[in-house]
């Protein structure tokens, strides 16, 4: 772990340095004389089984409750030299519980703290709707709703908004996915990472689970009993270099699988080689892209060149169907799907490539199964897991993807799975 007073960077947003707290009446302190630094623009994610003291040490960065002994730098400033309430409007704190106002509507939730900041009307109740449009939820449908109106993941969505309200410099997240069902609550973390990759903030996010914290930090703090902390490193480092059995027994099972979840889709090349065909073709012309294609499926691409379905050989004598858009394509996935997504993809629909497409929808390849296998074993945390080596991996593997007399699903393109 970092030992802030030996390591201390300039570009640390936020500096714990020695920190205790022991609450009175309590044989051991919650924290005891830790330190660490949470680099700026980074989301650390604090994870351990509960007790722990991940809470305690977010409600001290906010100065909900004061340290026993240590010291809390901010951007520079020591905390406990601010005052509590100016501190506090210039972080964001979004909870599990979500801690929305029940007798107010959701812009009002939204509009709190940038009301006690004196904003003028209009701007507050612009930031309303930018953030409402932000975290997926339109402005004119639910500005005007209450908290009980809204579904549990639509009300996180809402406390995340209102944690961002104020443009705050630090977000502290405490579980905010905690009490959400497992695909909202991922369909949550990746608008989460999306809205993060444009704003940048500083976020220390606090969760139980191993696979939400590997998923979503730069840097993974675990913590064990007493408020220790086992390991602080990247996610990438923690999988495949666990510090102790601790660490060990925590992360538990499966490590290699989650390291598939570490890489994302935008950070690996896709294959560029799969042969694709318009779908304003005509039937001369998507006979002849089956002709001489050296594999039994041809991509159709829309007008807009996003994937439109496979076209297969076996369609050849049927005109009906050759010149629709050909099977249903249901496992195109995007620049946040991960190579677990992409495994997944592939095993669900018995076929050993999918179809990766960019931001904007529009076909950018293809990945197959021997690309993930090569990956996943190229990529250490040395060579940069997820980085510059799975793109190599990728482009040396594609080739291996061609559907060849070897490969065992090169007739199986796919046929659905979203
Ligand atoms: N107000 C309090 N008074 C006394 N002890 C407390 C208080 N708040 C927390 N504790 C104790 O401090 C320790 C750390 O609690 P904390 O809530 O920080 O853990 P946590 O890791 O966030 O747990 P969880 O994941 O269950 O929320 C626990 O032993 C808890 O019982």
């Amino acid at each position: 772990m970092t030992d802030a007073s030996a390591t201390a960077s300039p570009d640390a947003m936020i500096r714990l340095e020695n920190l205790t707290k022991a609450y009175p009446g309590q044989a051991e302190p919650a924290i005891d004389g830790l330190s660490l630094e949470i680099p700026r623009g980074e989301i650390v994610v604090f994870v351990g089984p509960s007790g722990c003291g991940k809470t305690t040490l977010m409600k001290l960065i906010n100065r909900l409750i004061e340290p026993t002994s240590g010291r809390i730098v901010i951007d520079g400033r020591d905390v406990t030299e601010m005052n509590p309430d100016e501190l506090r409007r210039g972080i964001g704190y979004a909870i599990q519980q979500t801690g929305l106002f029940p007798h107010r509507t959701v812009a009002q939730n939204i509009a709190t703290v940038p009301k006690l900041l004196g904003w003028p009307a209009e701007k507050v109740s612009a930031r309303v709707d930018e953030l409402l449009t932000m975290v997926g939820l339109a402005p004119d449908t639910y500005r005007d709703r209450y908290p009980k109106q809204l579904s549990g993941g639509q009300q996180q969505r809402v406390g995340v908004a209102r944690a961002l309200a104020a443009d705050p410099a630090v977000m502290l997240m405490d579980e905010p996915f905690g009490a959400i069902d497992p695909i909202t609550r991922e369909a949550l973390q990746n608008e989460f990472l999306r809205i993060q990759r444009d704003i940048r903030k500083t976020i220390v996010f606090v969760t139980h689970d191993i696979d939400e914290a590997v998923k979503l930090g730069d840097r993974i703090a675990v913590f064990g009993p007493g408020g220790r902390i086992a390991q602080y490193d990247t996610p990438e480092a923690v999988l495949s270099d666990p510090a102790d059995d601790y660490v060990a027994e925590f992360i538990g099972a499966g490590a290699y699988v989650k390291r598939l979840t570490l890489t994302r889709l935008s950070r690996v090349e896709a294959a560029t080689d799969w042969p694709t065909v318009p779908s304003s073709a005509g039937r001369e012309a998507r006979l002849a892209a089956l002709r001489s294609a050296d594999r039994d499926f041809v991509l159709v691409l829309d007008d807009e060149r996003r994937p439109a379905g496979w076209l297969g050989r076996d369609l050849a004598a049927d005109d009906d169907r050759l010149t629709g858009d050909g099977l249903p394509l249901l496992s195109s996935l995007g620049p946040d799907d991960t190579l677990f997504d992409a495994l997944n993809a592939m095993l669900a629909s018995n076929a050993d490539v999918v179809v990766v497409t960019g931001e904007d929808g529009r076909y950018r390849g293809t990945l197959g199964m021997a690309a993930i296998q090569e990956l996943i074993h190229t990529a250490s945390p040395s060579s940069g897991a997820g980085a510059a080596s799975p793109a190599a991996g990728a482009e040396r593997s594609a080739g291996r993807d061609r559907g060849g007399p070897d490969s065992p699903g090169k007739d199986s393109p796919g046929k659905e799975v979203r």
